[in-house]
């Protein structure tokens, strides 16, 4: 379509702790403008991954890049990437809107059009009259609203969730999922890791599902949903379900990139990777 870079690639990405992997050689092109969501079962490798594709942690092979700057130039790639981990890193003793201004200036924004923007995302997530409360006053859901805006403060080309709705009530998760809408609206790119169905359902424009640090199947939700055994009537619970039992092998419905198909029958269209 267009020369640019993806906004995300990774090749033979791995991570291992005392000689085990926990992240085995995965593959991943994300495009720029799209979300992607991550899925796999607890402990299947995606916040390693997600720490190795911000610089947070050095894999121990393999390569990635974001926006073609190399996961090697830390500085590179933290000017083009923000990151909401599942616990966001705030300081108790300072309030919200302290928090929000201290991250700025370890950020280097530009002090003027940044306090305007903290105002407007305060607002925009229900924060203004709770912002110069101490954050250890604050509920989980409120922390992590806080955790999410200094993620998109310095509005980054790529950025990393990792269960941005946890601890939300809907209307607080219904906020976010808008917000993720516009970030995409804006040309920027999702890499959103959750455990809930439903949101990658309504907002990912491609799904890798994680198992035992392997990517085992690829694609567009339809298409996953499609290929799986359940056929028409299928979700992505049942691709999820199907994909990561123990009895499954890393031999699973896999989009081609090419053309975006998944190949023939159900188990025809299982594909080695
Ligand atoms: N620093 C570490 N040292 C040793 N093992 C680690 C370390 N960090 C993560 N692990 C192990 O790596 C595996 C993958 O963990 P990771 O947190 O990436 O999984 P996850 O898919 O994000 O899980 P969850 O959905 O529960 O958040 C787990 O077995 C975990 O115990």
């Amino acid at each position: 379509m267009t020369d640019e870079p993806p906004a995300i690639t990774a090749r033979e990405l791995t991570k291992a702790f005392d000689g085990e992997p926990v992240v085995d050689g995965i593959d991943l092109t994300v495009e720029q403008g799209s979300v992607y969501g991550f899925l796999g079962p607890n402990g299947a490798g995606k916040t390693t991954t997600m720490r190795m594709l911000t610089t947070l942690t050095a894999p121990t092979s393999g390569d990635a890049a974001i926006l073609d700057t190399s996961i090697t130039d830390r500085d590179g790639v933290r000017s083009h990437v923000g990151y909401l981990p599942e616990e966001p890193p705030v300081f108790d003793e300072l309030t919200g809107r302290e928090q929000l201004r201290y991250f700025a200036q370890l950020r280097d924004l530009p002090p003027e059009p940044t306090a305007d923007r903290i105002e407007t995302w305060l607002d925009r997530f229900d924060l203004t009259d709770d912002a110069d409360r101490r954050l250890d006053d604050y509920s989980k859901g409120m922390r992590q609203k806080i955790g999410l805006i200094q993620a998109l403060l310095h509005e980054p080309e790529v950025v990393f969730l990792d269960e941005p709705t946890s601890g939300l009530d809907p209307r607080a998760a219904r906020t976010v999922i808008n917000a993720i809408n516009a970030l995409t609206d804006n040309g920027q790119t999702v890499f959103l890791s959750t455990h809930i169905l439903s949101v990658v359902e309504e907002l990912a424009d491609s799904v890798g599902v994680l198992y035992e640090g392997e990517l085992v199947a690829e694609g567009a939700p339809d298409e996953l949903t499609a290929a799986a055994e359940a056929g028409a009537d299928s979700t992505l619970e049942d691709v999820f379900l199907s994909v990561t039992t123990e009895s499954s092998t890393a031999t699973t419905a896999v989009a081609d990139s090419n053309d975006g198909e998944v190949a023939g029958e159900p188990d025809a269209a299982a594909t080695e990777r």
